[in-house]
């Protein structure tokens, strides 16, 4: 294994996966820290954690624990996998984390913070973080339920989470060229900061990023920062050729939604046009009137794509949190899709197409899969995966366009 990637959370593991596999390299998405050895002919392993939102400490015993096994499984170059939008609090994990990364590594080399992906609009300019044309903090994600974002100055944000300084590498040095971007690096390392953020517009900028921090241990970011370490690896003549290994499946598709964010719940309206769909009543959830079995037994009858989702809109959401409890009532729907996917692919359901980071981990959990083979791209940032019989798509909240349910269908196809 050349790259040993540690993500915060499912979906961005994918995410990382497809940016992976796109420039060539074998790459496995691993649920959690394997148990056994990693399989050699693995080039890139991404152990996927669900790391966003605990504790610190707890977040950072994880990640070590899944850097320990990527150490052993030979890598030479590790990436922590955070969120395009830097999805964290003042204390952590991004900081806690990345530190004690450091520390296990023993690396006194500089340490790269970009959190950018243009292909969603996420760019970073002078420390600022944008979504679109919109600064971090007047995204929307200034509300989100466990992390709002108000501060869009990820230099300041970042310094809040860390016990050292953080530096900075503005976008006119990294457009000087990868020596000069490589040379700021080292002058911020030797000036106390270590980790330093780095600006980046588009897609050559992150390629430079990862030409300038060849040899450098760490990198910390979106997918995006991973978008030219293929290419510095091939020049290397580190990672073989693949012919085109992967096999998708015909077989019975289902699409199980419990993202609530502003993307899917547009695609969970272009569904309707044409697909049928079951909208999960939550106060059946949690009076246990409405239980899997019958999602089940409706989804395996229904023709064409079916939609099972509790998405809803951000009033409907806090009602229902407010009449039986935030972490409760997610903890329920998280269960009962978990439960749906097992019940599914027992009856023989062989394509799952799930919206939501944490319940893609709840049914990734569930199913009890262990490694997930990366797929085509459905739309950025979201591919197909494998897992043994089951193809899947996880999909962050916040991607893909209005028809992702049925574009995936057909992606996952053969
Ligand atoms: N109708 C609903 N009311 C309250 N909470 C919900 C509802 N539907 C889903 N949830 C919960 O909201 C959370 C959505 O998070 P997630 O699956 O990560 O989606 P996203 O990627 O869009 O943030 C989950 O914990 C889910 O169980
Ligand atoms: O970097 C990204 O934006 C994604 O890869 C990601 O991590 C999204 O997280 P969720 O929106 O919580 O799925």
């Amino acid at each position: 294994m050349i790259l040993g990637a540690i993500g915060d959370d499912f979906t961005g593991s994918s995410d990382l996966g497809l940016m992976l596999a796109d420039g060539g390299m074998r790459t496995v998405q691993y649920v959690g820290v394997p148990e056994a050895a990693a399989d050699p002919g693995v080039e890139a392993g991404v152990v996927a954690l669900k790391s966003r939102s605990i504790a610190a400490d707890e977040a950072v015993r994880q990640s070590l624990a899944a850097l320990d096994w990527l150490i052993a499984a030979g890598c030479r170059q590790f990436l922590f996998k955070i969120c395009s939008t830097f999805d964290s609090t003042p204390e952590g994990n991004i900081g806690p984390v990345a530190e004690a990364l450091i520390a296990r590594l023993g690396t006194r080399d500089p340490v790269v913070v970009c959190p950018v992906f243009p292909a969603t609009g996420r760019t970073l300019y002078l420390g600022h973080l944008f979504v679109g044309d919109a600064l971090l903090s007047e995204s929307g994600l200034e509300n989100h339920p466990i992390n709002p974002m108000t501060d869009p100055d990820i230099r300041r944000w970042l310094a809040r989470q860390t016990k050292g300084a953080v530096g900075h590498v503005a976008l006119p040095t990294v457009r000087q060229g990868a020596a000069a971007l490589r040379a700021a690096l080292l002058a911020e390392r030797d000036g106390g900061r270590q980790l330093a953020v780095v600006d980046a517009i588009d897609d050559d900028d992150l390629t430079l990023i990862a030409d300038a921090a060849e040899g450098f241990p760490l990198l910390v970011g979106g997918s995006g920062v991973a978008l030219g370490l293929p290419v510095v690896y091939r020049r290397a003549g580190l990672i073989a050729s693949h012919a085109g290994a992967w096999r998708g499946t015909n077989g019975k598709a289902v699409a199980l939604s419990g993202s609530c964010s502003k993307a899917t719940r547009g695609q969970v309206a272009e569904h309707a046009r044409h697909g049928p769909q079951w909208k999960i009543d939550t106060d059946g959830v949690m009076d246990g009137t409405l239980t899997a079995a019958e999602l089940v037994d409706w989804a395996m009858a229904a023709e064409g794509l079916p939609l099972v989702y509790s998405s809803d809109d951000p009033e409907a959401v806090a009602a229902a949190q407010r009449r039986h409890g935030g972490a409760r009532v997610a903890e329920a729907l998280e269960h009962l899709f978990g439960e749906v996917a097992k019940g599914l692919a027992a009856k023989g359901a062989r394509r799952l197409i799930v919206a939501g980071g944490e319940t893609s981990g709840a049914v990734v959990t569930a199913l009890g899969l262990e490694a997930l083979e990366i797929g085509p791209k459905i739309d950025p940032g979201v591919p197909a995966v494998r897992s043994g019989e089951l193809v899947l798509a996880l999909k962050s909240g916040n991607f893909g366009a209005p028809d992702f349910f049925e574009k995936a269908m057909k992606v996952m196809g053969r």
